[in-house]
């Protein structure tokens, strides 16, 4: 890490600058008045690649010491009973997959031998909060390979649970019972890139930052970015519809992706792998695999608009004294650098304090502020984008909006700054246990719930930043802002029922009031299905059973889910 010091600090210079143009231009920081170096975040250190999320990479204060085996299976923490409909696995299952795949890395067998830690990786999550009891992990190669294995399993009424690189935040991509784990990480090929039009065509097992690094080399970019990009496989991003740091510029992936291969339960391949930006024949039936999450047929290809990649990048990390001021600098972001705007980030202070806790690092900002905002532009021209940030930065500053602040002069302070917003997810559940709320609400109330949040816990006696004994340490709110999306995250000692009871439905409530979405990006897994009706009516939940039933009238993919 370079020491971040060496980020200038914008306020005291625009202070000096007494705010008139002329004179603040002279003493413009020179990480304003520089192109910054191509590709200036989306390198990650090996370190980000090997964990699902960035920026905690060891750990000064204890954590503690949970192997898998010590996570209560998701049955009994969610009083879920087996299906009897689904067979149970033989050992003649077990022989027709190791048949077909052929290779003794394409399996892991845990019926016929014993293989609980080989297991142990697919059966839980990375938040230690869900663990199945599959026996069984199947990774095929070809989507033939995935056609043949779901129609034997279909067939056969063997359940399935599709698997990316199970980075998920609901336990959607975990099994709960003995369900085959069918893991996409083996299909892993790009099928083509055309750089005139920015199409790639890739399998759904490919690392989101393998793409994106082959993207880079030909001057694109993968219009998703998120922290556990290092992990995460794009046919996932796909299966939940991931929103991440980059939506308020490329927009969703209902937007990009422009056609998929899907294998369906009955082991059909519905090959719609459609280039065209423009096609309106009929239903567009890919939409329903985009945020499926994995319950009506396996992702196995995707082909998706990847934009021209910016060769001028600058990041600015803000400190501002309330959530007015975050409202009031949004709009002055959006109407003074719009079309180079290319994230805008919120984390109130707690988040701020939790993620120098759990990684030891210190702050960009020497003093602390309420809130902090990451801003990130992206352009073609590093004079007019400098230009652009110079002028936001000197009117949010001359106006009271924002206390102080830093810009990036480099790529490693770049990074750096986006840690201290990128590092707050794994920073929550660092101590112990995490509650994870991803929230949509309108940008007027949105940090509202986090104060009201910290104030029900406070009555209910159950937090504490310091005391042990209390389950809670501290409740956080981040998120993106561009998108409304608020992460509210409470941070626990332990996971602990009195602490989910006194959150749920409360949190699920509160933002129907509002009518906001219980989940903006994360989906809703096994964590949010027994609440979807906070945020969808009778109508459209039976509609969605019913196209549930549509595709996979066994019920084998991904049950226990959602729907
Ligand atoms: O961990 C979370 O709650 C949020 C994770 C991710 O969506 C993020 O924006 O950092
Ligand atoms: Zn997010």
């Amino acid at each position: 890490m370079a020491p971040i010091h060496r980020c200038l600090p914008v306020a005291r210079r625009l202070r000096l600058s007494n705010t008139a143009f002329q004179q603040a231009a002279r003493l413009r920081p020179a990480s304003l008045s520089q192109q910054l170096p191509q590709q200036i975040r989306w390198q990650t250190t090996e370190a980000q690649a090997t964990t699902s999320a960035s920026g905690v990479d060891h750990a000064p204060q204890s954590q503690p010491d949970r192997s898998q085996k010590d996570i209560k299976y998701s049955a009994d923490s969610y009083g879920i009973q087996r299906d009897s409909r689904f067979k149970k696995l033989s050992a003649e299952d077990v022989k027709f997959f190791k048949d077909l795949l052929g290779s003794e890395s394409a399996v892991i067998d845990g019926l016929t031998q014993d293989a609980t830690d080989d297991l142990e990786g697919f059966n839980a999550d990375w938040m230690k909060k869900y663990r199945g009891q599959a026996k069984l992990v199947v990774k095929p190669q070809t989507t033939e390979q995935v056609s043949k294995i779901m129609k034997y399993c279909n067939d056969n009424l063997l359940a399935v649970n599709p698997q990316g690189g199970n980075t998920g935040l609901v336990g959607g991509s975990v099994p709960v019972f003995d369900e085959i784990v069918l893991n996409l990480g083996r299909m892993n090929k790009i099928r083509s890139f055309d750089d005139v039009s920015g199409i790639l065509v890739a399998d759904a097992g490919v690392v989101l930052e393998a793409a994106d690094s082959y993207l880079a080399e030909r001057g694109h970019i993968f219009p998703l970015d998120l922290g556990a990009k290092g992990s995460c496989h794009i046919g996932g991003n796909i299966a939940t519809n991931a929103g991440g740091l980059r939506l308020l510029r490329y927009g969703s992936l209902h937007g990009t992706v422009l056609g998929l291969e899907a294998v369906l339960p009955d082991g059909t391949i519905m090959d719609d792998l459609s280039k065209l930006r423009k096609n309106n024949t009929g239903y567009d039936i890919k939409q329903l695999f985009i945020g499926g999450e994995g319950t009506i047929g396996v992702v196995t290809g995707v082909s998706i608009h990847c934009p021209q990649r910016s060769p001028a990048v600058n990041v600015a990390y803000l400190g501002l004294p309330s959530y007015e001021h975050v409202q009031k600098a949004f709009r002055e972001a959006k109407g003074q650098l719009s079309e180079i705007l290319s994230a805008f980030e919120l984390m109130d202070t707690e988040s701020q304090q939790l993620y120098v806790r759990a990684t030891g690092k210190s702050l960009p900002l020497a003093d602390e502020h309420p809130f902090y905002c990451l801003i990130e532009t992206s352009g073609s021209n590093p004079d007019h984008d400098s230009e652009k940030l110079t002028a936001f930065l000197e009117h949010v500053m001359a106006e009271e909006i924002v206390a102080d602040g830093v810009v990036a002069e480099n790529e490693t302070q770049a990074q750096n700054l986006w840690a201290c917003r990128e590092g707050v997810s794994e920073a929550s559940q660092h101590f112990g246990g995490v509650y994870k709320y991803d929230l949509s609400i309108p940008l007027p109330d949105l940090y509202q719930l986090v104060d009201d949040c910290r104030a029900r816990m406070r009555e209910l006696d159950l937090i504490s930043i310091d005391d042990e004994s209390k389950p809670i340490l501290d409740v956080v709110g981040y998120g993106h802002m561009g998108d409304s999306n608020l992460h509210l995250n409470v941070a626990t000692r332990r996971y602990d029922k009195e602490v989910e009871k006194a959150l749920e439905p409360w949190v699920y409530e509160w933002v129907q009031k509002r009518q906001g979405s219980i989940s903006a990006e994360h989906g809703l897994g096994l964590a949010k299905k027994a609440f979807v009706g906070y945020s969808r009516s009778e109508t459209m939940i039976k509609l969605m059973k019913q196209m549930k039933a549509f595709f996979d009238p066994n019920g084998i993919m991904n049950p226990y889910k959602y729907i």
